[in-house]
């Protein structure tokens, strides 16, 4: 087994993927060197962080099984085409949302003060307490999360601390006792969560549907003087309509990801933060403290451990949601061709599996196995089943709709 790294990854989680098989370690690829890499390295998992991963580079590698986002947003993998060839993708969930959540608040908190423009003034020798002597604080004021998952919960956790009111707005509700638990209100919908905010911040992934979700309408609909800060992703927020309202002395902002960002360590990048002084940003490093870092490891590590013993992909983002109709529980003997032999009176029933697995008892008689699929086997090949001389019991289930 072949593990291609293809970003930044400690140490320490490389030595642990070592004892499991052979680690290629290549922390400067860029999404273009990426599908040659995988061709001669012929990886069978792929270990990403912000790298782009494109169709090409999943073709290029035909072992290739399983695709590790060392992070929460998998937006720069090609799930799709991964799904196409039969290729898990797999994240990270929560894993730093802490390390998003703090740099968050720095955000918050670095802006109501000031922080920046001060230091940078008593870097060239200026005391300015007459002009940075002034700053709302954050006591009382209303803080909106745009989206209520991972990250924007540890968010709330903080941010109630501090003593700002919590709302959040999603597609569905929100459980009462989640809401409860952190101290949020659910809004009806974003409109509302804008028109009372002092400050918000954007906590959802980036997809089709939420491109430019923070939009020029969207941006003139929030308060005069709010502060909007942006760690989630790129193309979430309209970065070219948010620079002109903060450039019109409307808003503030905190940006840690941007549209066009590059993706890299470190390269020359025009941005909006170049030219207009009420924004401040940091280049995508919410994710990058020790902690989140060694977390994300352990996880990655964990990912794949399972993986390579015993086959099962966790928190896998590319499959099919939808529950079966039915499954077939078969308790059996375990025997070679007891499984080939349920498998091949389905297939002459023309049944589809869709899910399968085949648990072992203790002691390796005996085994369970569970078939999923769409339609049902007839009462003949139900009965046939259950006069195999190795199967102890047959039960099908229906799911419930
Ligand atoms: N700056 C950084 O370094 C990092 C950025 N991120 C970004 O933050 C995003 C969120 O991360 P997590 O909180 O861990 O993910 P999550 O999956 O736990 O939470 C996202 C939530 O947003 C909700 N959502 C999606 N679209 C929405 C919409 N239009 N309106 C309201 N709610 C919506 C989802 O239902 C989900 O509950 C990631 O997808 C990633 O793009 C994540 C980690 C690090
Ligand atoms: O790995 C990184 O530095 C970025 C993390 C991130 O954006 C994510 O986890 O979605």
């Amino acid at each position: 087994m072949l593990v291609l790294i293809a970003d930044k990854f400690p140490a320490s989680g490389r030595e642990v993927l070592g004892r499991l098989g052979e680690v290629v370690y290549r922390p400067e690829l860029s999404a273009e060197q990426l599908p040659a890499a995988l061709a001669e390295t012929k990886a069978d998992i792929l270990v990403v962080r912000s790298t782009v991963v494109s169709e090409t580079a999943l073709a290029a590698s035909p072992p290739l099984s399983l695709v590790v986002r060392a992070g929460a947003g998998t937006n720069t993998i090609d799930t799709a085409a991964a799904s196409r060839r039969g290729i898990f993708v797999a994240n990270c969930p929560g894993k730093n949302a802490i390390a998003v959540a703090e740099l968050t608040m720095g955000l918050i908190l670095a802006l109501d003060r000031r922080i920046v423009d001060a230091t940078l003034e008593l870097r060239h020798g200026t005391w300015n307490k007459s002009k940075y002597g002034k700053a709302r604080g954050l006591k009382g004021q209303t803080l909106g999360l745009v989206g209520f998952g991972m990250i924007a919960r540890e968010v709330a956790v903080r941010a109630r601390a501090f003593g700002l009111k919590l709302l959040t707005c999603a597609h569905h509700p929100i459980a009462p006792e989640l809401l409860e638990a952190h101290g949020v209100v659910q809004v009806a919908d974003l409109g509302a969560l804008l028109d009372a905010s002092d400050i918000v911040s954007v906590h959802v992934p980036y997809s089709k549907a939420n491109h430019h979700l923070i939009g020029a309408d969207q941006i003139a609909r929030m308060r005069p003087g709010a502060t909007l800060i942006h760690t989630s992703r790129g193309g979430v927020v309209d970065d070219k309509a948010l620079a002109e309202a903060v450039r019109s002395g409307r808003l503030r902002a905190g940006l840690d990801v941007f549209e066009g960002e590059p993706a890299g360590g470190q390269a020359d990048f025009k941005n909006i933060a170049g030219d207009v002084g009420d924004i401040y940003a940091t280049p995508h490093i919410g994710a990058s403290t020790e902690q989140a870092e060694s977390a994300i490891s352990d996880e990655v590590v964990r990912i794949i451990e399972s993986f390579v013993a015993r086959g099962i992909v966790h928190h896998a983002v590319n499959l099919n949601e939808r529950v079966a109709r039915y499954s077939l529980v078969v308790r059996h003997l375990d025997r070679v061709g007891v499984l080939a032999g349920i498998l091949m009176a389905l297939r002459e029933e023309r049944v589809n599996v869709q899910g399968m697995s085949n648990t072992i008892f203790a002691g390796g008689e005996a085994a369970c196995a569970t078939i999923t699929f769409e339609q049902a086997p007839s009462d003949e090949c139900l009965q046939r089943l259950r006069d195999h001389e190795a199967i102890l019991a047959v039960e099908l289930r229906a799911a419930r709709t």
